[in-house]
C-alpha cells in the first residue's frame, strides 16, 4: 500500500487528495475517461438535496468500481445487535459493567464487537448502537462497512490502524475516529516505529444511526473553544492494488452480510469531497468551566453532536470529562445528583471519574436511562462535602458520555454478562438523611 500517515487538518472540509500525481480529474467529476483509466464513483453521505451545510459527498477514483463484488449472503451477526431490538428491554435500573474481558482466542475487530445497548430505530435513521470491542488479530483479507450508521470509535487500550478507502488513520487511547456510514475499512493493531506491535485492543463504539456528528454551536462562548475545527484530521489518499480472495462484510438493516471480492476494496487512488473519515485527539479539547461557582451542566464538554429534529435535543451527543482545573468556590464540585430526560451511557478511557470513588474503571461502562436517578456515590459525596476548596488540578481522568434523547435498551448479552456489577445501586445506599430542622 502506498501509505503515508499524513493528514489534512480541518473539520469536514472539502478536500482533494491523490496518491498518484494527476489522478484527480481536473475541473469535472465524470470525465469520459479518467486519468490512469480509473473509475469514478460518487459516495453520497446525505440526500442529494440536503441543505448545503449538511450536504456530504465525495468523488472516488478507483481501480475498479464497488459493484465488482459477488452477491451478498447473510452472515451470523455474532454479538452485535441493532435497534429496534426484537425483544425491547429498556430498564430504568442504573447499570454498570467492568471492562469486557480481552479475548484469548484469535479475534478480529468485527468478531470482537459486543453490543451493550441500542436505542431509536436504525431503519428510521434515529438513535444509536453502543458497542464495546476487544480483539487481538488484524483484519487482513477481510473488510467492513456499516450501512446502518457512522462509527465513532473510542479506543481505551491499544492503538488502531484504520485502513479505509479514503486513506489510513492511526488512533490511540485518548483519541477518537469517525468512519462515516458506508465507508469500507479494515482495523489492524498498530505497529510501533521500533518494530514493536500492539497485541490487543479494547474500546467503545457509538454506531450513530442518525444525522452525522457535527461540531456543536458555541453560542455566547464565541468563535473559538471546545473542539476546534483545525484539530480534526482527515487522511490523505492511499491505495493498494492487491489481488486475492477477500471478504467484504456489510452491516445492513441490523444484519451482517458477506460478499466476495478478488481484489482489495482499498483501491481508491484519489478522491475529493467532504465525506471522509477523521480523527481527533481529545487532548486538543479546549475545556471551558466555571471560574466562579456551581457545577455547570456537562453539555459544556460536548465534542460532537448528532442533532435530532428537535432543536437542542440530540440524537446523540459525544461528551468528554477531560483533565481540568477545579476552582469553583462555595461549590459541591463533583457531578450533582441528577435525573435527566436524556439517557446517559458512560465509559472511562483512563484515570478516575470524579463522581465515583470506586467501581467505575477504565474500560468499564455505566448506563443511567431516562429519569433514573444517579450522581456521586456515597464516599464521593462525603468527601466533596467537606473538602477544602482550593484550586485543584484533576489530571488523571478521561471519561466520556454518549447522551441520547432515546431510551437505551441494554442487550441480553449485556444484562447477563458476568462482568456486569449487579450491586451497582448500592453505591448510593449509605447516603443518610442529615436533615435537622433546627440547624439551618
Ligand atoms: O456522571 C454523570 O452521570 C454525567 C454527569 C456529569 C456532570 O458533570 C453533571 C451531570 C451528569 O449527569
Ligand atoms: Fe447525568
Amino acid at each position: 500500500m502506498t501509505t503515508s500517515l499524513d493528514y489534512q487538518p480541518g473539520f469536514r472540509n472539502h478536500v482533494a487528495t491523490e496518491a498518484l500525481p494527476g489522478a484527480l480529474p481536473e475541473g469535472q467529476n465524470s470525465p469520459q475517461r479518467c486519468p490512469y483509466d480509473l473509475y469514478a464513483e460518487q459516495l453520497s453521505g446525505s440526500a442529494f438535496t440536503a441543505p448545503r451545510p449538511h450536504n456530504l459527498r465525495s468523488w472516488l477514483y478507483r481501480i475498479r468500481p464497488s459493484v465488482v463484488q459477488s452477491a451478498y449472503r447473510p452472515l451470523e451477526a455474532g454479538r452485535v445487535a441493532t435497534a429496534p431490538p426484537a425483544r425491547p428491554a429498556a430498564d430504568p435500573n442504573q447499570m454498570r459493567w467492568d471492562p469486557a474481558p480481552l479475548p484469548e482466542a484469535p479475534t478480529d475487530f468485527i468478531d470482537g464487537l459486543l453490543t451493550v445497548a441500542v436505542n431509536g430505530d436504525a431503519a428510521a435513521q434515529t438513535g444509536c448502537g453502543v458497542h464495546v470491542y476487544a480483539f487481538n488479530r488484524d483484519m487482513t483479507e477481510r473488510f467492513f462497512y456499516d450501512a446502518d450508521g457512522e462509527l465513532l470509535i473510542v479506543p481505551q487500550l491499544g492503538t488502531l490502524r484504520l485502513r479505509t478507502e479514503l486513506g489510513e488513520l492511526e488512533v490511540g487511547s485518548g483519541e477518537i475516529a469517525v468512519i462515516p456510514r458506508g465507508i469500507k475499512f479494515q482495523v489492524r493493531l498498530a505497529g510501533g516505529s521500533d518494530g514493536s506491535r500492539e497485541t490487543q485492543a479494547r474500546g467503545y463504539v457509538c454506531e450513530n444511526y442518525g444525522s452525522p456528528l457535527e461540531l456543536p454551536g458555541l453560542g455566547p462562548i464565541g468563535a473559538n473553544g471546545l473542539a476546534n475545527p483545525r484539530d480534526f484530521l482527515t487522511p490523505v489518499a492511499a491505495f493498494e492494488d492487491r489481488q486475492g480472495e477477500f471478504e467484504l462484510v456489510a452491516k445492513f438493516s441490523g444484519r451482517f452480510w458477506s460478499t466476495r471480492l478478488d481484489h482489495s476494496p482499498l483501491d481508491v487512488v484519489a478522491w475529493h469531497g467532504n465525506y471522509a473519515p477523521y480523527k481527533y485527539d481529545l487532548a486538543c479539547f479546549n475545556t471551558i468551566n466555571s471560574v466562579s461557582f456551581d457545577h455547570p451542566d456537562p453539555s459544556i464538554f460536548t465534542v460532537l453532536t448528532s442533532p435530532s429534529d428537535t432543536a437542542g435535543t440530540a440524537n446523540v451527543d459525544f461528551v468528554i470529562f477531560p483533565p481540568r482545573w477545579m476552582v469553583a468556590e462555595g461549590t459541591f464540585r463533583p457531578p450533582y445528583f441528577h435525573r435527566n430526560l436524556m439517557s446517559e451511557f458512560m465509559g472511562l478511557i483512563h484515570g478516575e471519574y470524579d463522581a465515583k470513588a470506586e467501581g467505575f474503571v477504565p474500560g468499564g461502562a455505566s448506563l443511567h436511562n431516562c429519569m433514573s436517578p444517579h450522581g456521586p456515590d456515597a464516599d464521593t459525596f462525603e468527601k466533596a462535602s467537606k473538602a477544602k476548596l482550593e484550586p485543584q488540578y484533576q489530571g488523571n481522568t478521561l471519561a466520556f458520555m454518549f447522551e441520547s434523547r432515546y431510551v437505551f435498551h441494554p442487550t441480553e448479552a449485556a444484562l447477563a454478562a458476568d462482568f456486569r456489577q449487579h450491586d451497582y445501586v448500592d453505591v448510593w445506599s449509605t447516603l443518610r438523611a442529615h436533615f435537622d430542622p433546627n440547624t439551618p
